[in-house]
């Protein structure tokens, strides 16, 4: 059954990663029919999750002229003090998933936060508001197809994110946990 038209959420969401965006459509739809734009949107350097995801999120509803939603995905290892956090796709693109095991081998501690900001924006001008989702886990070598960037060193449970269903994923995800909070946020306003 589809969703009657007129209670009916649309979002554009702006992001270059194809798996992101069948995460996201996956979580939201039908209720919130999610299209998509390609753009590669500079992300700033030294500032907190939530600065680089609202920088993002007012860059691209300039560039688009309208309603956006982006994305901006950390991994942060607990004994490197939250890095590589903002940086991990640069770290994952140069040292790939050994690389990523070795920078923890002096600590014994492996544990890690995946952590996902959402940011929408009503249009050029609005501040966008924040969905924040976070799974803490630990980075393990290597388990499961290697189909989405560090999935297969993020264990959740005993499983990582590799060796999990997409739905399982979904369930317990950075990603579907801040998507959860942007759910509640669009049914209310749906309401009022
Ligand atoms: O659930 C995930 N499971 C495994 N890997 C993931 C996940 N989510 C993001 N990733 C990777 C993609 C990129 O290497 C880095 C985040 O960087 P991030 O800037 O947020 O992503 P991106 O540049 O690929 O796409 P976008 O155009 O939306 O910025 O972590
Ligand atoms: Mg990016």
């Amino acid at each position: 059954m589809t969703t009657p038209t007129a209670a009916r959420h649309i979002v554009n969401f702006i992001t270059g990663n194809a798996n992101k965006l069948g995460e996201v459509k996956a979580i939201l739809e039908p209720a919130i029919q999610v299209e998509s734009q390609t753009l590669d949107l500079i992300e700033i350097q030294g500032a907190s999750l939530e600065e680089v995801t609202l920088d993002k999120c007012r860059r691209a509803a300039d560039l688009i002229q309208g309603p956006v939603l982006v994305e901006d995905t950390c991994l942060c290892f607990n004994a490197l003090n939250g890095l590589p956090g903002p940086y991990i796709k640069w770290f994952l693109t140069s040292i790939g998933h050994e690389g990523l095991n070795n920078l923890l081998a002096a600590y014994p501690d492996k544990s890690a936060k995946a952590v996902c900001t959402f940011a929408y924006s009503p249009g050029p001008g609005h501040e966008p508001i924040l969905f924040q989702g976070i799974t803490e886990g630990k980075i393990v070598p290597a388990r499961g197809p290697s189909n989405f960037g560090w999935d297969p060193i993020f264990e959740y449970e005993g499983k990582t994110y590799a060796e999990m269903s997409k739905s399982e994923k979904n369930q317990i995800s950075h990603r579907g946990r801040a998507l959860a909070k942007l759910q509640a946020w669009f049914a209310k306003e749906m309401t009022s």
